[in-house]
């Protein structure tokens, strides 16, 4: 375990040099990891372990995603089952179902929980807001975490391209006395470029402001605010859509990504960096107050059952699918695909 200094802060840190591959399949050696859930994650993490060397099955219901299993190489009932049998054959059970079907899979994952098998999960959701969920475990399994920070799709990409997604790690319960080696074999099993230490109640809470916002709510929300300010003001969509978006994701997060901020504001003019040291203060400043509302939101427990009401209902998917639809034929979006096009390596 490292300890690294994060800003001036210690904190527990895990890499692939302190616990190799090697290392991590001689701690799963005698398991068999049954990815539960075949949605985002569960092709991510699954195909990974496979690639790695792990005894990895899957289990899904029947369906499209279950045909995409199929497609992927899993093999009707020798590594693909339906989701009691593949609970039932499992010592570590990753319930990577959607948060919401978790509770409605959880009697029958629940029945094939008995003694020294592991209960993992990849989000603190069902464990932190059980008195929501009603996902309790028994107390004689393993109750472990790794949270990969970011979509499963980047996860196995960067894992093919010899990259590694960096992912949160915990354990609830320690049942075994092996629960740690478990948790860190797992997250290295799945590609996690390093673990770093966390609870599920920290996990579950970051987790949900972050995507509701600078990581998704919020950068749509700001994105659209500025392009319907410079379309209001007689600026075409594609000027509005390349100084908003283009811009950003090809020129100047490539740049905050390698060397951060302030080196992104070193390589643009000097009138641009004295306005955006100006103006980062108005904007952190309006927005505050906001993320202070969302994160209370998540902490009371009213995002989680938000998704639990919304996510459980049968037409949850079609739901979703109609809002995401919205997005996309938005002018902005529209644009988007316009200038995508016209991207020289895409010609
Ligand atoms: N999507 C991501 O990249 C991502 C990233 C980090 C953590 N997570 C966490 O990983 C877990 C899985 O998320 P996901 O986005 O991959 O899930 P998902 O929404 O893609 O769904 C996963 C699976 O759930 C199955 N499912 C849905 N309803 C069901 C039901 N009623 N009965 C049986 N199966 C049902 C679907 O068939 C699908 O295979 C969640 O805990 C999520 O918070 C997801
Ligand atoms: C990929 C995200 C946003 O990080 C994850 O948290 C999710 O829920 O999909
Ligand atoms: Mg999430
Ligand atoms: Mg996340």
């Amino acid at each position: 375990m490292a300890k690294m200094n994060f800003g001036g802060v210690i904190e527990n840190v895990e890499t692939r040099e302190e616990f190799p591959l090697e290392k991590a399949r001689e701690v799963l050696k005698d398991e068999t990891i049954a990815v539960i859930g075949y949605g985002v994650q569960g092709p991510g993490q699954s195909l990974n372990l496979r690639d790695n060397g792990f005894n990895v099955i899957v289990g899904q219901r029947p369906g499209k995603t279950y045909d995409k299993a199929v497609a992927d190489g899993w093999v009707p009932g020798e590594t693909l089952f339906g989701i009691e049998e593949a609970c039932e054959r499992a010592t570590i059970i990753a319930v990577l179902l959607s948060d919401a079907a978790q509770i409605a899979c959880w009697p029958t994952i629940e029945k094939h929980l008995t003694a020294g098998k592991a209960l993992y999960f990849s989000h603190g959701f069902a464990i932190t807001w059980n008195d929501r969920t009603g996902v309790v475990p028994p107390k004689d399994v393993d109750v472990i975490m790794v949270a990969p920070k970011g979509s499963g799709t980047s996860l196995r990409t960067m894992f093919l391209e010899g990259r590694g997604l960096n992912s949160s790690y915990a354990i609830y319960q320690d049942a075994t006395g092996k629960a740690w080696d478990r948790v860190i074999a797992m997250g290295i099993g799945i590609g996690s470029g390093y673990l770093f230490e966390t609870t599920f109640q920290r996990e579950a809470t970051s987790d949900l402001t972050g995507e509701r916002g600078t990581l998704m709510g919020a950068i749509q929300g700001l994105l659209l605010a500025q392009y319907e300010t410079l379309r209001e003001h007689g600026h075409t969509p594609s000027e509005a859509f390349n100084e908003t978006v283009e811009e950003l994701t090809q020129s100047l997060m490539p740049l905050f990504a390698a060397k951060g901020m302030d080196w992104m504001y070193a390589n643009c003019s000097t009138t641009a960096q004295r306005g955006a040291l100006d103006w980062m203060v108005p904007f952190h400043d309006a927005t505050k107050p906001v993320f202070e509302k969302l994160y209370k939101s998540v902490a009371d427990g009213l995002e989680a059952q938000r998704s639990i009401d919304s996510n459980s209902q049968p037409d949850y998917r079609e739901k979703l699918n109609e809002e995401l639809k919205a997005l996309r034929e938005s002018e902005m979006w529209q644009t988007g695909v316009v200038v995508r096009k016209l991207r020289p390596e895409n010609n």
